[in-house]
């Protein structure tokens, strides 16, 4: 019995075929400009399987996570029928078993108190942006999130990860379940999560009843969980009925997760390649992470080779339809079970364990990334907060001391725009560190400006002092490589975030002291030329910056090590500053020659 085709030629499974849901499963990436015979992998597949008993993965409802035996007429003679079990063909142990980076958001934790916060509370920071953050917040473990449709084995992968069940784990998970380390076994309610200070999802409640009764907090004890914590979502179902009644918003929650995400894993299986409406927005709800995102195809071993190859073309070419990003998308093929039948094609066994070495690459790097990309994170806070302070103590300054407040108030919002500008004269702020005018416009409008707060230097100092001194000294404590390199050397998916590819740290600088403070960085010559490469979001990657300063005519070696110490975010782009830096570095090297780079960056120069 072959799945029955819906009218696009998807395949529906016996699943949604029957509950009455399966009427929008549009499988996105066969729309009507796919042609419909492009990928019949399913339907071969399936109609191979009607004595079987394998349901494609479908098993929902069912609280047994065996799967139905497998059939001998679909294995081919490369099969393995040597009854392996628990095999994974991969040693999960190295992923890291202890948080290194804890004194590294502890650090951060009371910088952000001391020096940024009071900033924020002194000009109303929470009424425009955000409020502000917790201890819980800064310091929770790395998070993944894990989001596909039902069945595609999400809650599988997590006992896969952690070599056990998880309290309160059943097939067809129908809530959020945040899988995480804890000294013994329990499951904590959504509504005491949500107002638990020790737990990061205090932001949860904003997403009412509904959503709180369909989540909760998974703990155990459990070394991989003690680096990061696990979210499993519920298995998304096609149709309009599912979404009603779910009564939240899904994909907001998504959103919200996948903000506090340090990695997104979509999961898609070989079997079934169904894209639901909800599905899709979940994943446009991603837009501008997409840097966090990796898809793995899943069951990879249910399906033999060619049929896996078609199912990955398939897979890309809809992936492309729906996440717009520069790089591809890094998808990892695998068959995450705990325990693994012994009846599945074999034919990839050892793609799919290089695969899986890959991704549990991917994720030991996790708990570095994250600290990196928290630390980054809290520098965005704070500048947004100075600015922020520098438009609310201007806007403040503006007010007529007694007679027509109201009026001038209203002129200055009108205004907006003219008044940033001024700010941005004043204080010398980066046009691009201003907020949206048209938001900030609408939340002005709650407030009295004779109310706010003047301009307080020493608030203003200490906060610069956290930008200018504390932060960049917890960024000098992650070692001068990049794993996104390694991984992406070991990738040939995505390109490499820096671009370019060998480094020498031997070299000693010669230059005069002078040289190395950022008051020598030309920033003035250095803003046209970055703005001609068009910075998104105030940045430039790796492939935009690469030609032009091969331009300069340097050794890749050397332009290598000059990307290393510019990008002292290491997040694989370059701010405007950094690009100065990277500018300056090079007239370093063009004026001392090589050996001119010092081998680590300065403190004095950053900005
Ligand atoms: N690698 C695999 N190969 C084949 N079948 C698998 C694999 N992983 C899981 N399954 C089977 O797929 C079914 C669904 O698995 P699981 O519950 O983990 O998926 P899920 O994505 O968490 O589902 P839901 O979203 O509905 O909660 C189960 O019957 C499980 O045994």
């Amino acid at each position: 019995m072959g799945y029955p085709h819906d009218k696009k030629g998807s395949v529906s499974s016996p699943k949604s075929s029957t509950d009455g849901n399966s009427n929008n499963t549009g499988r996105l990436s066969y729309s009507s400009s796919q042609p419909q015979d492009s990928y019949d992998g399913p339907k071969r597949v399936l109609s191979h399987s009607p004595s079987t008993g394998y349901n494609g993965g479908s098993s929902r409802g069912s609280t047994s996570s065996a799967p139905g035996p497998p059939l001998p007429s679909r294995a081919p003679s490369t099969i393995h029928r040597n009854g392996i079990s628990n095999v994974s063909g991969i040693n999960r142990s190295f992923i890291p078993v202890k948080d290194e980076y804890r004194e590294v958001y502890h650090d951060l934790t009371q910088i952000y108190k001391r020096k940024i916060k009071p900033l924020e509370t002194t000009y109303n920071f929470e009424g425009f942006h955000s409020g502000p953050l917790t201890d819980s917040d800064i310091l929770a473990k790395p998070m993944v999130l894990l989001l596909g449709q039902y069945s595609t084995g999400k809650t599988t992968f997590i006992k896969h990860l952690i070599e056990s069940d998880y309290p309160g784990s059943h097939i067809g998970t129908d809530r959020f379940v945040a899988v995480m380390g804890g000294s013994e076994s329990r499951v904590i309610p959504g509504n005491a999560a949500a107002v638990a200070a020790d737990l990061p999802f205090r932001g949860l409640d904003r997403f009412g009843q509904a959503f709180l009764t369909r989540f909760q907090v998974s703990q155990c004890p459990n070394s991989l969980l003690d680096s990061m914590t696990l979210i499993d979502t519920p298995g998304i179902l096609a149709g309009d009925k599912q979404r009603i009644e779910r009564g939240y918003d899904f994909t907001k929650t998504i959103e919200w997760f996948a903000q506090r995400s340090d990695l997104v894993l979509l999961f898609f299986d070989s079997h079934k390649l169904d894209i639901s409406d909800e599905f899709k927005n979940s994943i446009f709800a991603l837009k501008g992470q997409e840097e966090k995102v990796r898809v793995i195809l899943n069951k990879s071993d249910m399906v033999d080779q060619q049929q896996l190859m078609r199912v990955y073309g398939a897979l890309m070419w809809s992936l492309g339809k729906v996440i717009q990003t520069p790089e591809v998308m890094r998808v990892y093929l695998g068959s995450f079970w705990l325990n693994r039948p012994p009846n599945v094609f074999e034919d990839c066994r050892a793609l799919l364990d290089a695969e899986q070495a890959d991704l549990l690459k991917d994720l030991r790097s996790l708990p570095r990334n994250a600290a990196i990309r928290k630390v980054n994170e809290i520098v965005k806070r704070a500048r947004l907060a100075k600015v922020h302070a520098y438009i609310i103590g201007h806007l403040k300054k503006e007010m007529p001391a007694v007679f027509g407040k109201k009026s001038r108030q209203r002129e200055l919002i009108r205004d907006l725009q003219g008044e940033f500008l001024k700010v941005q004269q004043i204080y010398s702020v980066p046009a691009g560190d201003f907020p949206n005018v048209t938001a900030f416009r609408q939340s002005l409008e709650a407030y009295k400006f004779e109310n706010f707060a003047k301009i307080s230097q020493p608030i203003l100092s200490v906060a610069e002092e956290a930008l200018s001194v504390d932060l960049p000294k917890i960024m000098k404590r992650f070692p001068q490589h990049n794993p996104l390199l390694e991984l992406s050397q070991k990738n040939p998916f995505i390109g490499p975030p820096e671009p370019f590819n060998s480094l020498n740290t031997n070299m000693k600088s010669d230059l005069p002291p002078s040289y190395w403070h950022f008051s020598s960085v030309d920033r003035a010559s250095a803003h046209p030329i970055f703005q001609s490469l068009n910075p998104i979001e105030g940045k430039i990657n790796g492939s935009t910056a690469k030609p032009y300063l091969m331009g300069t005519g340097l050794s890749v070696e050397v332009l290598a090590k000059v990307w290393m110490l510019a990008d002292w975010t290491c997040d694989g782009y370059l701010s405007e500053d950094e690009f100065a830096v990277a500018l300056h570095l090079v007239r370093a090297v063009e004026s001392g020659g090589e050996d001119a780079l010092p081998s680590t960056l300065p403190e004095s120069l950053l900005p």
